[in-house]
């Protein structure tokens, strides 16, 4: 954006004129990254930091996994592998961690996944539901199929499973070459964040879309807001579609494998079980998902698409994944009590989701825990200059913080981690991640919705004063 053009929107800022959010040339992010990065040096957060951030994670991936299967699951044997390890020349370490590899076997298995996904989520029925419009005046529609789609999927799963036993095949052949499958899925990953990068820039879908001459910037944050092919929603598709069910299949994987080594596992099948509640949750609100921060104002790039194909396949599953080289016997009480912790956060992060949306479809006019719900009506300029107006609940859970429901989203993650006992902190890895992601995405939306009611949502601030935890942060 040009010293003017940043002015300008510094004035509407300042006057509260600032509109909805969008992803064109004087997109949200972009603006907001401005008065964010006031000061900021624009060279680190728009070239080095996405550098760092596209070289660092498939590292740390690729990291991870070597750690479990080579270092016993310690971080301390892993260092003093790559420090002292005699056998392991600078050649070694970059080809084992720096590699592209194409696996055959783990490509053919991704690419009919990915195909599956497209196909079933072209055909499977489902109500027509729109997104949030954005500045652009793009009205996102959808169907509402990723339950139907979630529910076939594990039973095509479990059919083929059995389809595949009597060729004496069985789905833990991707654990069995783990490191080969994701290594294939980093390479697949990049080459799809390529296209998506380049169809953003050259064959836009809609309006809807930033590029800027740093090409760095570009292939990070990406460059389409909803881009599609062939009508078939990218977002849609890595997001949820794959991401999600990758995440499921793989725990389930991951816990088969288990019970194929040691015999029934409970830590395994709690695990297993937690997670596969909270993604039953996840595509039962899928609606309710293309709705959030992901989707209106995340564009498709690195950050979004590898990170669901990748960053989720690896670091997500990790708990499951760690719990096959390192069972453990929980017993029953901690068993049930685990479980029924897990449950009742998955029911608590839902049912937070639930109120926010149900006040909004009602217009404010309904209960929360039994009074009338207590809402601040807070009108917005589109850029269009035309006006809009959102409801803010300010009673029940978004009375307690402005997101409370992280709250329930971190106990479960600490949960699910728990059986994998307190020996080693690498399991843990995907609940730190979270707590950071979490505590960042709170500050960020805070600052959009800043942005986007100005004074109203300093009201609404003062009123609920915390940010995640009450009382704390
Ligand atoms: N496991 C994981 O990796 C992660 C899981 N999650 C989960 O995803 C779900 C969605 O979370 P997230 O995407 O962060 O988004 P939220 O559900 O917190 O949505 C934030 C948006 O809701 C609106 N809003 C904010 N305050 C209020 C209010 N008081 N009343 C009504 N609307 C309000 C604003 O949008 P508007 O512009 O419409 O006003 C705001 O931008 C949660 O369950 C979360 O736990 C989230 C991140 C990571
Ligand atoms: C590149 C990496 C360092 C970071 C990649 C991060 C993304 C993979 C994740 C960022 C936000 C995540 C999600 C948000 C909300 C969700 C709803 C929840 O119910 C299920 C999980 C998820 C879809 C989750 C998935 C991963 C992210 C997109």
């Amino acid at each position: 954006m040009s010293k003017h053009g940043e002015e300008k929107y510094k004035r509407k800022f300042q006057s509260g004129k600032i509109g909805d959010l969008n992803a064109n040339s004087n997109d949200s992010t972009h603006q907001l990254s401005i008065h964010i990065r006031h000061g900021h040096n624009k060279f680190w957060s728009e070239s080095i930091l996405p550098l760092t951030l596209c070289i660092a994670c498939p590292f740390l991936v690729r990291s991870i996994v070597f750690i479990c299967d080579h270092s016993h699951g310690s971080i301390m044997e892993f260092f003093s592998h790559i420090l002292f390890d005699q056998t392991m020349t600078l050649k070694q370490v970059l080809v084992n961690f720096f590699y592209f590899q194409w696996h055959w076997p783990s490509a053919l298995i991704i690419i009919s996944f990915l195909l599956y996904a497209v196909i079933m989520t072209m055909l499977i029925p489902g109500d027509e539901y729109s997104g949030p419009i954005t500045d652009t005046g793009h009205v996102p529609v959808y169907h509402n199929n990723g339950f139907t789609y979630y529910v076939i999927s594990l039973i095509l799963f479990a059919l083929l499973t059995v389809l595949l036993k009597f060729n004496n095949i069985s789905p833990t052949y991707i654990y069995d070459h783990w490191e080969e499958f994701l290594s294939t899925v980093n390479t697949f990953a990049f080459l799809l964040c390529f296209l998506v990068i380049l169809k953003g820039k050259y064959m836009p879908s809609t309006n809807d879309h930033r590029s800027s001459s740093n090409w760095l910037t570009d292939f990070y944050r990406g460059v389409e807001l909803y881009p599609r092919i062939f009508n078939i929603d990218i977002k849609l598709i890595t997001n949820c579609r794959y991401g999600m069910l990758a995440w499921a299949l793989l725990s389930i994987i991951f816990c088969m494998k288990t019970f194929e080594l040691h015999g029934y596992t409970d830590s395994a099948l709690v695990s297993c079980l937690l997670t596969l509640v909270y993604l039953t949750k996840f595509f039962w609100w899928e609606s309710g998902y293309m709705k959030t921060m992901d989707i209106i104002v995340d564009r498709a790039g690195f950050y979004l698409c590898w990170g669901c194909l990748v960053w989720v396949s690896g670091i997500y599953t990790l708990p499951s994944y760690f719990l096959v080289t390192h069972p453990n016997k929980l017993g029953l009480s901690l068993t049930i009590t685990v479980l029924a912790l897990g449950f009742l956060s998955i029911y608590i992060n839902y049912d937070c989701d639930r109120q926010k949306i149900d006040v909004r479809t009602a217009n404010g006019q309904c209960e929360v825990w039994g009074k009338q719900a207590t809402v601040i009506r807070a009108k917005y300029l589109l850029l269009n200059g035309k006006e809009s107006e959102s409801i803010l609940l300010a009673s029940g859970y978004w009375a307690l913080s402005r997101h409370f429901h992280y709250v329930p989203e971190l106990a479960l993650a600490f949960l699910w981690s728990y059986p994998c006992g307190f020996h080693y902190i690498l399991p843990y890895f995907y609940f730190i991640f979270l707590c950071v992601l979490l505590i960042h995405r709170a500050h960020r939306d805070d600052q959009k919705c800043r942005l986007k009611y100005g004074a109203v949502w300093d009201k609404y601030c003062q009123l609920v004063r915390w940010k995640i935890f009450p009382g704390l942060y």
